[in-house]
């Protein structure tokens, strides 16, 4: 009885195997392309930001730089310049929010067009325990991984591309916005908080039949940016190792260069996203089990 339901169970597979890749064949959904697109990265300065600046110089859009680490932003900048692209780098913090309207402004000015697609990346961490830490840090936290989305997205640069009916909006969320573990209080309210602003953006502009503003969320899990430098789990190292960075970019780029609105990487983590849903027990004890309940301790302590 076991081995037809086992067969039974493979055969469906089969089907399931052959019916996907098949639609995907056929459907295989158009890389848009975005050469003279203008694109405003923040946190370029960084990790994912720099490459993010390389990979859509590669492909031929002009690149707007917005950190608040001028030196780090400027590398970045000959970095694109050194790809043959043209770059454009600005110093400001995205928690201020006249900061964020002014040089809003002071781009259009200068380049003389809107911006047509912006990359919410900039984020930070206070990699303390909620306890030790001080009430500044949480909220830079909320500052720069949430609240700097609004001033950005929604009163500098969206209008225009509501104007234009033309725009990509792409947000840095992480994994921790959609599941949380412990130690990163600051980090999981401001990743879940951005999460829930883009979502609730994207079913707006959806319901209003905004066609030409797309959208597209970015959950990625560890990055060996130096972000969370310590942060691993030793029984899950085989499964998920941290991701590298130019790994991490290139799935965000194919994702949103077919405008696709969520991709979370690696996909294994779509999965921990799933088992919320059950019971918060279950969740505990499969977060002890793999270790998962105490991941951040390295990192805190570092
Ligand atoms: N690294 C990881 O494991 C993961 C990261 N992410 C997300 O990806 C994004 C990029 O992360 P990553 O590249 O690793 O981080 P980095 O720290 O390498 O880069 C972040 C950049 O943002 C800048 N920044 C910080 N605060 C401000 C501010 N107020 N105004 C302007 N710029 C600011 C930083 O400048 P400075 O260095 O001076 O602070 C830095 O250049 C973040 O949103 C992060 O939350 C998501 C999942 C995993
Ligand atoms: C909690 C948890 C996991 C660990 C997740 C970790 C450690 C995520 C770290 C993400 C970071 C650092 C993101 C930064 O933006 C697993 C193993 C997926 C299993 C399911 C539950």
């Amino acid at each position: 009885m076991i081995f037809l339901m086992d067969l039974q169970m493979m055969l469906l597979d089969m089907i399931y195997f052959i019916l996907r890749n098949t639609v995907r064949a056929v459907l295989r959904p158009r890389i848009k392309p975005i050469d003279g697109e203008l694109v405003l990265i923040t946190g370029s300065g960084g990790g994912l930001g720099r490459l993010f600046a390389q990979e859509f110089t590669k492909r031929g859009a002009e690149v707007v730089l917005w950190d608040v680490d001028g030196a780090a932003n400027e590398r970045t900048a000959k970095l694109v310049r050194d790809l043959g692209g043209k770059a454009h780098a600005y110093t400001l913090d995205v928690t201020k929010r006249e900061e964020v309207y002014r040089y809003a402004d002071v781009v259009r000015k200068d380049l003389g067009r809107d911006v047509t697609m912006l990359v919410n990346n900039a984020g930070v961490v206070a990699g303390q325990r909620v306890l030790d830490c001080p009430d500044e840090l949480i909220e830079k936290t909320i500052g720069v991984n949430c609240l700097a989305l609004f001033w950005q997205t929604v009163k500098a640069f969206l209008p225009q591309m509501k104007a234009q009916d033309h725009g990509h909006i792409v947000t840095i969320a992480s994994v921790l916005g959609l599941f949380s573990t412990g130690c990163v209080e600051d980090y999981c309210a401001s990743k879940f908080a951005a999460v829930g602003f883009h979502e609730s953006l994207a079913h707006e502009l959806l319901a209003e039949e905004v066609e030409g503003v797309k959208t597209t969320l970015v959950c990625p899990y560890i990055v060996d940016t130096g972000m969370f430098e310590g942060c691993k789990i030793e029984e899950m190292e085989l499964v998920l190792p941290p991701l590298e960075p130019q790994y991490c970019v290139e799935q965000a780029m194919n994702a949103i260069l077919i405008d696709q609105p969520l991709v979370c990487i690696p996909r294994l983590t779509y999965l921990p996203v799933l088992c919320r849903l059950l019971p918060w027990e279950s969740n505990v004890v499969s977060y002890r089990f793999m270790g998962s309940d105490k991941c951040m301790y390295p990192f805190i302590e570092a």
